[in-house]
């Protein structure tokens, strides 16, 4: 299953994490807003479009990093994440739990979703 996912920045270079519900997949588990890509769909039109049902809010897409295939015990992903900044709306969770933007330096305090923490080590590294 692919899956887009993006890292948002604020203008103050903060990054936008958003918690699962209790009701999804991974209760409870910290992640990059985003979504698997339906049949038709390019990666970045996916991820515009997932960014706006799950948050109400228009990004744009500044870069790509790299995909992270994990397995799951009951799925398997390919993460494919990129680097964003929001050009409209404002935050309204539709379906998360919860949502925070967070500094750099404290991403991997979080209880990420497992296919999540190569990435965020991938976004420590390149942007440290
Ligand atoms: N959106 C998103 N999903 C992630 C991340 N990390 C991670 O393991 N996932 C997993 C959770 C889900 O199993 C899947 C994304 O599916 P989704 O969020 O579109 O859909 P969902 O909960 O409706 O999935 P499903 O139960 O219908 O399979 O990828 C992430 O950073 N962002």
């Amino acid at each position: 299953m692919l899956v887009t996912c993006a890292i948002i920045l604020n203008p103050q270079n903060q990054i936008l994490v958003t918690q699962r519900s209790s009701i999804m997949h991974l209760p409870l588990k910290w992640e990059f807003p985003g979504g698997k890509i339906e049949a038709n769909e390019t990666p970045e039109a996916s991820l515009i479009r997932e960014i706006k049902e799950e948050l109400n809010i228009d990004i744009e897409i500044i870069d790509g990093l790299s995909a992270n295939d994990h397995h799951y015990p009951d799925k398997s992903i390919r993460l494919i994440p990129f680097i964003c900044r929001q050009t409209g709306g404002e935050i309204l969770l539709k379906e998360h739990a919860d949502y925070k933007w967070l500094d750099r330096k404290d991403l991997l305090d979080l209880d990420w979703a497992d296919a999540d923490v190569e990435v965020v080590r991938e976004f420590m590294g390149n942007c440290s």
